[in-house]
């Protein structure tokens, strides 16, 4: 089995991460770096291009494989999609400079430039709004492309929006959101269905594990039932008795990121102390 991962850009390290959360630890990571060994003999990382990766997936070069889901839609493979990352998130907007006169994507006509790394997107784009631009094909730095006169407008990535600032560019319609997506080969997924439902499982209980904590705290016996109430619904908690002089019991609970702050004003306000607040790797239902 093997799992294709991005040996560079802005979705590397993320990625890298993930699978060393999931539990499969590189083990060597061989002398050309392409290949690299994981904490289960059956699964090898094999490092390429994000831009590559869903080709090398939708070939069978590898089985499993994390790319982004622009670079998935550029290409047109028919790949399964299993999960989606969390990270690498963006926009593929359409951009002209902010004195054009385009001011909607009809505005755009057949003999304008526009400049892309991304042509397919760019071509299905405005081809159904039945416009033909000349797509001038970048590999980067897209955005200096209308201040060199080479194009009227531009399809690029955006996240915090200050390469567009930056280039006094202005946003004239969202084409795709986008982020890391786990993908598979669709043969691969029939004949190997176990072990890739069993990778599958491992990356999503990291990311389930992400968006939760695990609170512990010391509560005086009496008080229990007061900091109980408080408690988002979830199962548990759970109650263990503290050696102490005192009549105290030690509460652990798993919270939603989101309510950590509250859960813990909540709580003191009813009398727990000595309030833990950890990280989960792994939550697996
Ligand atoms: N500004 C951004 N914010 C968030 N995600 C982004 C941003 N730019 C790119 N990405 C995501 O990261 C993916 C990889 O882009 P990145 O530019 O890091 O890699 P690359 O083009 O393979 O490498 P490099 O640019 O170093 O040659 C993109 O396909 C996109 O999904
Ligand atoms: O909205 P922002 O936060 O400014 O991000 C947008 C920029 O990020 C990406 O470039 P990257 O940094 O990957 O460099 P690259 O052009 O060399 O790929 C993308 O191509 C944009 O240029
Ligand atoms: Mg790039």
């Amino acid at each position: 089995m093997r799992i294709a991962v991005p040996n560079k850009g802005r979705i590397h390290k993320p990625s890298m991460e993930l699978l060393e959360k999931a539990g499969l630890h590189i083990e060597d990571k061989g002398d050309r770096k392409l290949f690299a060994r994981t904490a289960d003999p059956d699964i090898m990382l094999l490092f390429a291009r994000t831009a590559d990766i869903p080709e090398y997936v939708n070939d069978g070069a590898a089985d499993i494989g994390i790319t982004s889901l622009d670079f998935i839609n550029e290409t047109g493979v028919d790949v399964e999609l299993l999960l989606d990352l969390d990270f690498g998130v963006a926009e593929i907007v359409f951009a002209v400079p902010e004195d054009s006169e385009i001011g909607s994507p009809t505005d755009v006509e057949d003999q304008m430039n526009i400049a892309t790394e991304f042509p397919n997107i760019t071509k299905n784009y405005f081809g159904d709004l039945d416009i033909y631009p000349d797509i001038i094909e970048v590999s980067g730095a897209t955005e200096m492309t209308p201040q060199v006169g080479i194009a009227d407008g531009i399809v690029d990535l955006t996240s915090t929006g200050t390469t567009l600032k930056v280039n006094k560019l202005r946003v004239i319609d969202k084409i795709l959101d986008t982020s890391a997506h786990l993908i598979a080969n669709k043969e691969s997924l029939k004949e190997n269905s176990k072990k890739i439902r069993e990778i599958e499982m491992a990356v999503e209980s990291v990311l389930r594990g992400r968006k939760k904590k695990y609170l512990m705290m010391n509560v005086p016996s009496e008080k229990l039932s007061a900091v109980k109430e408080v408690l988002p619904g979830m199962s548990g908690p759970t109650v263990m008795n503290v050696e102490s002089e005192k009549e105290i019991v030690a509460l652990h609970v798993v919270v939603d990121e989101s309510e950590i702050y509250q859960v813990i004003q909540k709580v003191r306000d009813e009398g727990a102390r000595d309030i833990l607040v950890t990280s989960i790797d792994r939550l697996v239902p």
